[in-house]
């Protein structure tokens, strides 16, 4: 089996990735936009901040599929969903691999699926979190699994084996047979808490300190589970938390729900949103995939949802220059619910 592993993208995700993966002794690849980064990669080696402690890393990286050599057994595909079209479509028309593992946020498995097609899509979510310091330096922030699965929910020896390879980038990397309940229960997460702390300005930890935003956060949560029971996905336990356990009934619910969001913050409270770092340093962000993916999704089944729809309009502003993430989006939110 070829077990050459190409990482595209080699930004917060695919950069730590690829640098905990060469460091266990694998055969890695990056293929990165950035030129400069790529330089580092081959020559004095990456920064990586890993979980506090620091080291340096060497991987050896091209700036475009030409400069590729040879075929990969497994391409992981590492990059905002703004970029899979320009990225992936080269490769497949290479003919690189016979599989590409989407790991992005929000419903990006569906774009992929586009690109490589069905045969060569394997589904992955990222549990931990990451943050692009600078060309050449990554910090990896929070520690937990990939979740990986195949579509169908088979257990194919490429799926098995991949999730022993990736046990060497994230302890606790496991296959799962109903990976797009993941994908759901981990898009009910980046929609509710990278949404609001996106909008707020804030870590994920600071939306559920703050009453307004916690408040906001729950109804937000309520809304995505809804749509994903109407889409008739079963979510699967995140973070070591059923979805369930977040959504409010009744008012009497709110106690157990805002138990059950402290459970989540405990794991992953010191996380900056993606898609916060991203307009922070002026780039497109990932919401029309996330909180725009479930609008979608909600208006193909006749719901309404109108915190995400509002989310989403929030951040276009923002990327448009029209205001900047601070907390009197929670009360804009607020005023909806
Ligand atoms: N960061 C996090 O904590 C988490 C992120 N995710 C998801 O993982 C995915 C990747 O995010 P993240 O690692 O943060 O993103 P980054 O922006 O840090 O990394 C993406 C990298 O891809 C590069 N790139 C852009 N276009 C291309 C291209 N055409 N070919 C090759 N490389 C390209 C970027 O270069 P340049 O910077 O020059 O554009 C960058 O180095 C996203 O879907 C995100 O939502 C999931 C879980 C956690
Ligand atoms: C860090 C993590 C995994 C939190 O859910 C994430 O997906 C993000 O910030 O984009």
């Amino acid at each position: 089996m070829n077990e050459r592993i190409l990482v595209v993208g080699g930004g917060a995700i695919g950069g730590v990735t690829a640098g905990r993966l060469v460091r266990a002794g694998h055969d890695v690849t990056v293929l990165d936009a950035n030129g400069f980064h790529v330089d580092i990669m081959n020559g004095p080696g990456l920064v990586l901040d890993l979980l506090g402690t620091r080291c340096r890393v060497q991987i050896p990286a091209v700036d475009r599929p030409e400069r590729l050599d040879g075929q990969f057994g497994y391409v992981l595909v590492t990059l905002k969903s703004l970029h899979l079209d320009a990225a992936l479509t080269p490769l497949v028309t290479r003919n690189v691999s016979d599989t590409y593992v989407s790991l992005g946020n929000g419903l990006v498995q569906d774009v992929v699926e586009e690109i490589v097609g069905p045969e060569r899509l394997v589904v992955g979510i990222v549990g931990w979190g990451a943050t692009n310091v600078a060309p050449g330096h990554l910090r990896q922030t929070t520690a937990a699994p990939f979740t990986l699965g195949e579509r169908d929910g088979a257990r194919s020896t490429r799926v098995t084996r991949l999730a022993e390879i990736l046990q060497d980038a994230a302890p606790g990397t496991r296959v799962s047979p109903s990976i797009l309940g993941q994908v759901w229960s981990k898009l009910l997460v980046n929609s509710t808490f990278s949404g609001l702390g996106t909008v707020g300005g804030v870590l994920y930890g600071d939306v559920a300190r703050d009453r307004t935003a916690r408040d906001v956060a729950l109804r937000l949560w309520t809304e995505g589970y809804g749509v994903a029971a109407g889409l008739g996905v079963s979510l699967d336990e995140i973070f070591g938390t059923r979805p369930a356990e977040l959504v409010l009934r009744e008012p009497a619910d709110v106690p157990a729900a805002t138990a059950a969001l402290n459970a989540v913050m405990a794991q992953v409270g010191a996380t900056k949103a993606s898609m916060l770092q991203d307009l922070e340093r002026g780039a497109p962000t990932e919401v029309d995939v996330i909180n725009g993916g479930i609008v979608a999704t909600a208006r193909r089944l006749g719901l309404a949802t109108p915190l995400n729809s509002e989310i989403v309009a929030i951040v276009h502003e923002y990327e448009q220059g029209q205001g900047s993430p601070g907390p009197g989006a929670f009360e804009r939110l607020a005023a909806l619910a």
